[in-house]
């Protein structure tokens, strides 16, 4: 078998067109006509409550599952390699135990043909970048949760996807370890130029990174509001988001998502 090539060019993030999604788990309708556009590049956060059919537009976005109607459409400009142009990331890793965290993050491009100095230089790259280069030869059991979720981080983007999705991927880690993950996360997707959905619980989390905030209505799932969040060096910080602009919008989407803005932490 011929080794696929690598291309190691800064990715085009992709553009994402969803138009009329609708959703139905058998006669429970889980999706209603949603319909949004995300630019290359964008940073979008989904936020609503438990059961609004999050988790369920990540997978149709991921390509997963197929909708009952609606359309998805993930577009860039440049699409160079025969790579999958869509990672994920969930919660819980998908790190395989028996690998090491290079052999891990090398994966993907093993699966699609990748000869193995290129995969291995590429991972190695990757793992730097996550601060791991020292850990490259541990298996995931000899890691913390962190760092696991950093092998994911890298082997999510180690192929240059055009888009990143990603399903409560900080939840379970400590505060400390998500915001390093925070900004490792922005710093990355802002190199490489990823289009990146983010599924979380967490407002604040959502607007400390976000460049736009989407909420969601549940029962069924619906898009309820988009708050274009005012640029400023991300991720944004506690006293930022207290401030003026972003105090109000975090009220705005508490509100949304029918918490009362007076007991806002
Ligand atoms: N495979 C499935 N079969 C049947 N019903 C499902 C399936 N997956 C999800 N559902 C239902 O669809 C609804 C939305 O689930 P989903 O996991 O998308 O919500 P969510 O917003 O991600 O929730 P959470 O925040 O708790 O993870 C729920 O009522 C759930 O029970």
């Amino acid at each position: 078998m011929t080794a696929t090539t690598l291309d190691t060019r800064p990715t085009t993030g992709g553009r994402i067109v969803v138009e009329n999604l609708t959703h139905a788990f058998d006669d429970l309708e889980v999706l209603h006509d949603f319909t949004l556009d995300i630019a290359p590049g964008e940073f979008v956060s989904f936020v609503g409550k438990s059961g609004c059919g999050k988790s369920t537009l990540l997978n149709i976005l991921a390509g997963l599952l197929t909708p009952t109607s609606g359309k998805v459409e993930i577009s860039r400009a440049e699409v160079a390699s025969k790579l999958p142009r869509r990672a994920y990331i969930t919660q819980d890793d998908r790190l395989l135990p028996w690998r090491t965290a290079v052999q891990n993050v090398a994966l993907p491009l093993e699966l699609h043909g990748v000869g193995k100095r290129d995969r291995l230089a590429r991972a190695h790259d990757l793992l730097d970048r996550v601060g791991l280069a020292d850990f490259a030869r541990r298996r995931p059991s000899e890691l913390s949760g962190g760092m696991r979720q950093r092998v994911s981080i890298a082997q999510a983007l180690v192929y240059g996807p055009a888009v990143l999705l990603m399903d409560e991927p900080f939840g379970a880690l400590d505060a400390w370890t998500r915001e390093s993950l925070h900004e490792l996360l922005l710093g990355v997707q802002a190199e490489l130029g990823t289009t990146t959905v983010l599924v979380t619980h967490d407002v604040v989390e959502a607007l400390a990174l976000s460049d736009r905030v989407v909420t969601l209505a549940p029962r069924p799932g619906r898009l309820l509001g988009e708050y274009v969040l005012p640029a400023s060096p991300r991720p944004r910080t506690h006293r930022d988001l207290q401030r003026g602009e972003f105090a109000d919008l975090h009220d705005r989407i508490r509100t949304d998502l029918g918490f009362h803005s007076e007991d806002r932490p």
